[in-house]
């Protein structure tokens, strides 16, 4: 129980990865707040958390909108009764080739994927100076933020964008106590590869299910991540154990290769 007496906020909550690792920070003790667009989706989890015997709070909110962060924090804080760990989760993916892609499609990944994490970073370390404590942030990159990835681009330029801010907010938070790193996971089975695997079907021609595969195929370990896998590298970076590292996003990825 490395978290007991800790309160963690969880963006992109209600599903997937962000599901994950809300329950995993429960399970390691802590009381988590539960931010996301989709509330049916975190009342779900928070009744999940409830009955692991740690305190849920939910708050619905874009992370693309800067005010909307500052109040989930707030929030956090006044309904759990602290705040000390900010996972900046929610993003969405893109699949488009290069020459096709407009402005308002490029504006509304960087909004969410980029803004939605710099706001988090900002108002959780605010949140944090403002308490004296020290915190830990720790913000969703990908593999696609280490390697470019056909008809993935601006999704991975979003994702390159993510490791800039966790490196530049590790130097500028360090004197103040504050960590800050990005886990990169590979292909973890959840919604958004279903919509990934679908816009590739509609886009190349390719059989549903089979770039999800070819993805796959190119794990060493033989099988896509969990969430659980994921959040367990998150369980890490949000405890004790890694008060040493900061400004780092580790592929988490079972060995991945993309051909
Ligand atoms: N699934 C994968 O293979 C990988 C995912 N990632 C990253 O992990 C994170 C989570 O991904 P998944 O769980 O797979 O996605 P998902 O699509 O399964 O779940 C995303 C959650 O975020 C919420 N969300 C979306 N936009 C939001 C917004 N503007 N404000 C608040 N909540 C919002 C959705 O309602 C949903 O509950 C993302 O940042 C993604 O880019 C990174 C590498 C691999
Ligand atoms: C969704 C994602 O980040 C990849 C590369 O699968």
């Amino acid at each position: 129980m490395s978290l007991k007496n800790k309160v963690a906020l969880v963006t992109g909550a209600g599903n997937g990865i962000g599901r994950g690792i809300a329950l995993r920070l429960a399970r390691d003790g802590a009381d988590v707040a539960l931010v996301d667009l989709d509330e049916d989706a975190m009342q779900s989890v928070a009744d999940e958390i409830a009955a692991l015997g740690c305190k849920a709070a939910i708050f619905k909110a874009d992370v693309g909108d800067r005010d909307q962060v500052y109040a989930a924090i707030d929030h956090a804080e006044a309904t759990l009764g602290g705040f000390d760990i900010m996972v900046n989760n929610a993003g969405i993916a893109q699949v488009q080739p290069i020459s096709e892609v407009t402005p308002d499609e490029i504006a509304r990944i960087h909004r969410i994927n980029v803004e939605g994490t710099l706001w988090g970073i900002q108002a959780a370390a605010k949140k944090f100076i403002a308490r004296k404590q020290k915190g830990k942030i720790i913000n969703a990159s990908s593999i696609a933020g280490h390697n470019g990835f056909p008809m993935l681009g601006v999704y991975s330029a979003t994702k390159f964008a993510v490791r800039a801010l966790t490196q530049a907010a590790a130097q500028e938070y360090a004197s103040a106590g504050i960590t800050v790193n990005a886990y990169c996971p590979g292909v973890v089975g959840t919604g958004m590869w279903v919509e990934i695997d679908k816009r590739f079907a509609a886009l190349t021609g390719a059989a549903e299910g089979a770039t999800y595969k070819k993805f796959v195929e190119g794990i060493a370990l033989g099988r896509a991540q969990t969430p659980e896998d994921v959040a367990a590298f998150v369980s890490y970076l949000s405890g004790p154990d890694s008060d040493y590292m900061t400004g780092q996003a580790p592929l988490i990825d079972g060995g991945m290769v993309y051909r």
